[in-house]
């Protein structure tokens, strides 16, 4: 998102300044000017809607998008808070009396699931679920939590939306307790919650509270990686007269397929509004990420939307082979190096082990994290995961690694299966290679990952000089 804001056009204009109150959805594809509106509505919804102006919540899910939101675009907006949802939900929790300041099991909840599952195995020796990694149950977790799943029975009958391959229900009463030991577990250490259990708390918390909403409006940002409880507890948090837009792209979520929107608490009359020009993408770009998201193993059966590109021509995505990672892992630093003098440029990666490697070569860079309290003006290098690159977009992007072997990511075949996994780790992709608005780099040596297109009308290929 640029430092100013574009004016709305067609659908946008009808998503930013509809008077009624209810719920809105907005689906788009990447760079179709969510964020943007979502910032212009609130803006809008916070201080100059006629009658409706009041106290506004725009809520993202990512820290990063956050910080560049309040350091570019809303920082003298009085009525209009920009937080990330986790921020919001401790917040609302502590006000009702419910959260205290050591309340949230962070880094010991991994000891404490190994410990869990260590004591259902002396429990039930030889049960093969049991055996599955500790990403397995993570993920199983933060599903269950993410659904309102708080009980046995309700979790062997759910439709395990969002797994390519649903746990048979014979085994889902040993991860289920599993579950239980990990929660008594944690009470024993003295933690009511983890990040996963907040939504579903504060969800319940807003059922019982009759008090005066906080927020008249809601606006939700990059809503495709909220859980349904956290979607539930948005709703929740505005009153009658209040709004709730929420805008997302289906092509970008994590994992997970979406349930219908009544069943989100959303109450959407006119069916999803569609946002369908990209404004961000060269053709180029964007033709590989439509490519992308055409690949078989890019399932997916909700409202994606094909993108109209509005902006003229640049050039191919560049993929290039190395030798190998280090030769690799070199250069992406050098053409950030040098990119970097006269435009925006990220480097971005699957996983965060090359952060200190990065800072090392790049103290000047910026690392996109949860933590980042301000952000840098003009040309500047960025680096990070495509996690942390959610939501944001740079002149040109650099994904080095882009090996079969690392992509989808080994942990990710392990925990879920290649089917599942290729199917996660290919929107993660979509989200980073979307990040660029003229310049995509992508780097690889042996063999290329297969979650790209092959077409090779797609790329232009180069060799190392
Ligand atoms: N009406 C418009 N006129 C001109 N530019 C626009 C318009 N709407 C959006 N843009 C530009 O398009 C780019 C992408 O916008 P934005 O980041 O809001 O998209 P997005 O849908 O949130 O993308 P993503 O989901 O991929 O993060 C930005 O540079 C933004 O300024």
């Amino acid at each position: 998102m640029p430092s100013n804001l574009p004016e709305p056009v067609g659908a946008q204009k009808n998503v930013v300044y509809l008077r009624d109150s209810g719920h809105v959805v907005v689906l788009g594809t990447a760079g179709s000017g969510k964020t943007t509106m979502a910032v212009t509505r609130a803006m809008w919804l916070a201080n100059h809607a006629p009658k409706i102006a009041g106290p506004t919540l725009l809520v993202t899910f990512n820290k990063a998008l956050v910080t560049f939101l309040r350091r570019n675009m809303v920082s003298r907006t009085p009525n209009l808070v920009v937080e990330n949802y986790h921020t919001f939900a401790k917040g609302y929790l502590a006000s009702r009396g419910m959260m205290g300041r050591r309340d949230i099991v962070d880094g010991e909840k991994y000891q404490l699931i190994e410990n869990a599952i260590a004591e259902v195995q002396r429990r039930y020796p030889g049960v093969g679920v049991l055996k599955r990694p500790l990403r397995f149950f993570e993920d199983e977790f933060h599903w269950l939590a993410g659904h309102g799943v708080t009980d046995e029975q309700t979790y062997i009958n759910a439709d395990r939306i969002g797994r390519g391959r649903p746990l048979m229900p014979a085994d889902r009463p040993y991860v289920y307790a599993v579950r239980e030991a990990y929660w008594r577990l944690r009470r024993e250490l003295g933690k009511r919650y983890d990040w996963d259990d907040l939504a579903l708390a504060a969800r319940k918390a807003f059922e019982e509270d009759e008090s005066p909403r906080r927020y008249r409006h809601v606006v939700v940002d990059e809503g495709q990686d909220f859980s349904p409880e956290m979607i539930r507890s948005l709703a929740a948090a505005v009153g009658s007269n209040g709004t709730v837009t929420f805008f997302g792209d289906y092509a970008q979520q994590m994992y997970g397929r979406r349930l219908s929107w009544k069943s989100l608490g959303l109450n959407v009359r006119n069916g999803a509004v569609q946002f369908e020009q990209n404004y961000r993408n060269t053709p180029q770009i964007a033709r590989l990420a439509v490519a992308l998201s055409n690949m078989p193993f890019f399932r997916d059966d909700v409202d994606l939307v094909e993108p109209k590109i509005v902006k003229a021509d640049g050039p191919l995505p560049v993929l290039v082979e190395y030798p190998d990672r280090p030769t690799q892992f070199r250069e992406a630093i050098e053409l950030a190096r040098r990119l970097g003098r006269s435009m925006t440029v990220a480097v971005l990666f699957r996983k965060r082990e090359h952060d200190a490697d990065v800072s090392a070569q790049l103290p000047f860079a910026t690392r996109l994290h949860k933590k980042l309290t301000t952000w840098p003006l003009g040309p500047n290098v960025f680096y990070g995961t495509y996690h942390a690159a959610k939501g944001l977009e740079f002149d040109a992007v650099i994904i080095p690694f882009c090996d079969h072997d690392l992509l989808p990511d080994p942990v990710e075949v392990e925990a879920h299966g290649p089917g599942e996994a290729m199917s996660r780790e290919a929107r993660l992709l979509y989200v980073a290679l979307t990040r660029a608005k003229v310049r995509l780099h992508i780097m690889y040596s042996g063999k290329l990952t297969s979650l790209l297109p092959t077409d090779p009308s797609l790329f232009q290929r180069t060799t190392p000089k």
